[in-house]
């Protein structure tokens, strides 16, 4: 796990643990042992520590969270690299992140590959760095950057650490190479001025200031997260303790919030992310299926979602031609896209450079025949099957035989649209999310006859315009809305049955959402949703009125209507569930007008308003997805749990905290789940989403927990 060799008077300690280099209890030895013999070793004056392979250690293996661990740990280790009287020289490449660094802060020089990152990304994973890295890092940065880096877990790039004074020098070449050349410049130096442990924290003095706005700056920005707020305690320890202290509290810290139920989540969320990219089809897989490779790429339509399509490839470096039927939609879409693109640079999303290229690569143009020569075609218009397919056929017929053809479609099922065209199996939808340029879930859809290929191929495209995608089957409203449909469905109910939709709202934001199912609504439109219902009535042959309580024999609630129709659209209107300070505010408020048009809605309707608790509304909105989750996974739309958590954690941005619906039905227990879902179908036997899941049934009967046939490690952290 560690090869050990010397050069010249340079011992080398290179860590072997592919695919990262973690620090499994095996590397930590290894570590150890290295150091003991270059340090006994007369010949040797110096000492490298470098990876093998791809990069310098990644982090302590997150798998050995789960056990009881072994000696010798990262602590110990560190202090001998840093009490040895031979400088010691971390050389970085690839990502030295969490333990990785703290091993390059116990070094006495760290040299590092201009491509290099380095990063403490523990509190992604709900933990805090746990081998003196909260006490080292504020030593060589200072309080406010050590702050910034421990809470956020934001990778910094080499030459940014250079300049913060966490690397020394930035090298070029062979990585080992560079790290011996620099070693052997260094032998016969004093390594004590180098040791952090005895530097002070500079403006140490200063620490309740810069405490304090952490503090405040990741109750707000990480509102409900346990770890950033441990981040911030151990921190501030730095500049208030003595080193040894500071490194003691720190341990406390690491144990308490290492243990907590946030931390297995956020560790399951890692790995369920990984094992999504493994995905598997009718006839290929990940392992098996070649992506064709996407050099140049078409969006059809430049309206809200098309932009925001073009704005991710083209942020990724990727041509894009943006095709609309008329000059004035076109210049528009362009407007948009400058607009996003420049907001990016300056949030810094993108370099400057990236969004400058980004001006020669996008194509506007009013002709398919523009696109014979794409590789892969995205269409963005609005949900209308006769339209989609009218494209595609366009589309078959321009473009070269191994163009792909993707539907940006949240809802209708991918055969339908393939149909139009001789190429069915290189149709496949790619459903993003809104706003499509932030949200990171691609929600990738194969129908009955889309090749492995192709979906290897959107895969991958996924991948390299930075969102998390994930292969689902076709089917209607695919796995994200099919399974998100009874929450908004059940939260209507609730409003009718006796909440008002600000409590329904305060619970589910408590729970951890980061906006109540009514401020989304508000957000969205309610004309949006009322448009939608509409059509559905239409297709069934309902004539919806202020009275309707069923269709096709399934409950329905007329609510959102009934405020549509007063001209309540929400935010852009100024009113809705809530009210606004203006039309297009944000600024929510209860409205006693909302409370007046409710009652009058229940009476009419005969429903007798009731109290209704905090866990009702839980079980309510959480249950009934869940539910759908697990018929989900019997059809086999969806292989795996992970595969919808990842889509509500990406998607409708679930609090990571917990794990993602499957995995907080299964913390919550799955007999638990089941009975309350039993319990709901009995009380309202007219909603079909209530109807329990043979999957879950049996789950549930046979008590086998889903940890079990979870793929993610993490799952069983
Ligand atoms: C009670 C027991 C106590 C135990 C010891 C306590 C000691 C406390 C002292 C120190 C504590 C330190 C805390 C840490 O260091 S926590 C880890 C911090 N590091 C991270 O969080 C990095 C996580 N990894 C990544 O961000 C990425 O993997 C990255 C390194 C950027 C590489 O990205 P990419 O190239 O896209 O590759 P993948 O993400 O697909 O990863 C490839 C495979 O490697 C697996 N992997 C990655 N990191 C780890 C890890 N830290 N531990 C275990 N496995 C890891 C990943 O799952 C992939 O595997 P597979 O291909 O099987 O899916």
């Amino acid at each position: 796990m560690v090869d050990y060799s010397v050069n010249s008077s340079v011992a080398l300690l290179l860590v072997n643990n592919p695919p990262v280099n973690a620090l499994s209890h095996a590397v930590r030895k290894g570590l150890a042992d290295g150091m003991l013999k270059a340090t006994k070793d007369t010949k040797v004056k110096a000492i490298v520590i470098a990876g093998k392979g791809r990069t310098f250690p990644a982090g302590a293996d997150i798998r050995e969270f789960s056990g009881p661990g072994k000696e010798p740990w990262l602590v110990p280790v560190g202090n001998g690299i840093e009490a040895s009287g031979k400088p010691v020289v971390a050389a970085i490449h690839g990502t030295c992140l969490g333990g990785g660094l703290e091993v390059a802060l116990f070094c006495h020089y760290r040299v590092a590959l201009k491509s290099a990152r380095v990063g403490f990304p523990e509190v992604a994973i709900g933990i805090l760095p746990g081998a003196a890295g909260t006490q080292r890092l504020p030593r060589v940065t200072g309080l406010p950057v050590a702050f910034d880096m421990i809470t956020s877990g934001r990778h910094v790039p080499a030459e940014q650490a250079k300049k913060y004074g966490i690397i020394d020098e930035i090298v070029t070449g062979d990585i080992v190479n560079a790290g011996i050349r620099y070693a052997m410049i260094m032998v016969g130096k004093s390594t004590i001025p180098r040791r952090l442990r005895a530097k002070p924290v500079p403006d140490a003095e200063n620490v309740q200031k810069y405490a304090d706005a952490a503090m405040a700056h990741v109750k707000r920005k990480y509102k409900g997260y346990e770890a950033p707020v441990y981040c911030v305690k151990a921190v501030r320890a730095s500049a208030e303790k003595p080193y040894d202290l500071g490194v003691e509290n720190e341990k406390t810290l690491f144990n308490v919030v290492g243990k907590s139920g946030q931390a297995r989540a956020q560790q399951y969320a890692f790995f369920a992310e990984r094992v999504v990219g493994k995905w598997e089809m009718p006839g290929g897989n990940s392992q098996t299926a070649k992506p064709i490779p996407v050099r140049s790429t078409a969006v059809i339509g430049a309206g809200t979602m098309g932009t925001g399509i073009a704005v991710c490839i083209l942020s990724a470096g990727l041509p894009c031609y943006l095709v609309e039927q008329n000059q004035k939609f076109l210049e528009n879409g362009l407007k948009t896209i400058k607009a996003l693109m420049e907001g990016s640079v300056k949030l810094g999303k993108i370099s400057p450079e990236v969004g400058q290229r980004a001006a020669s690569l996008l194509k506007p143009t009013m002709s398919y025949d523009d696109l014979t020569g794409v590789d892969l075609v995205i269409e963005a218009v609005y949900e209308n099957l006769e339209l989609k397919k009218e494209i595609f056929a366009k589309l078959d017929k321009v473009c070269k035989p191994s163009t792909i053809l993707c539907s940006n479609t949240s809802s209708i099922d991918i055969d339908r649209i393939a149909v139009a065209t001789k190429r069915p199996e290189k149709c496949v939808g790619v459903h993003f999310f809104a706003p499509a340029y932030h949200m990171k879930l691609l929600e990738n859809i194969y129908s009955t006859k889309t090749s492995p290929d192709t979906a290897a191929t959107v895969m991958k495209l996924g991948k390299t315009i930075g969102k998390v995608p994930i292969l689902v089957k076709s089917c209607q409203g695919f796995l994200a809305n099919r399974m998100n449909t009874p929450y908004g469905t059940e939260s209507g109910f609730l409003v009718e049955e006796g909440a008002l939709p600000w409590e329904v709202d305060q619970v589910m934001e408590d729970f951890g959402m980061p906006m109540g199912p009514f401020k989304v609504r508000d957000l969205s439109g309610l004309d949006v949703g009322s448009k939608i219902t509409a059509e559905i009535a239409k297709t069934l042959g309902v004539t919806l009125t202020d009275e309707t309580r069923f269709m096709a024999g399934n409950r329905y609630s007329h609510m959102n209507t009934v405020l549509a129709n007063m001209g309540r659209l929400g935010r852009k209107s100024g009113k809705g569930w809530y009210k606004y300070e203006k039309a297009g505010g944000k600024i929510a408020s209860i409205d006693d007008d909302v409370i007046t048009v409710l009652n009058n809605h229940c009476k009419k309707l005969g429903i007798e308003r009731r109290t209704i608790s905090s866990q009702e509304i839980i079980e309510r909105l959480m249950y009934s997805c869940i539910n759908e989750g697990f018929k989900i996974l019997e059809e086999g739309i969806a292989k795996r749990p992970e595969e919808i958590d990842i889509s509500w954690l990406y998607g409708f941005t679930f609090p990571k905290y917990l794990g993602g619906p499957m995995y907080y039905a299964n913390q919550v227990g799955l007999g638990r789940v089941y009975d309350r879902i039993c319990y709901y179908h009995e009380n309202f036997p007219f909603s079909k989403h209530w109807v329990p899941s043979q999957l879950l049934r049996r789950l549930s009967e046979q008590n086998i927990p889903m940890s079990q046939w979870m793929a993610s490690p993490g799952a069983r952290l």
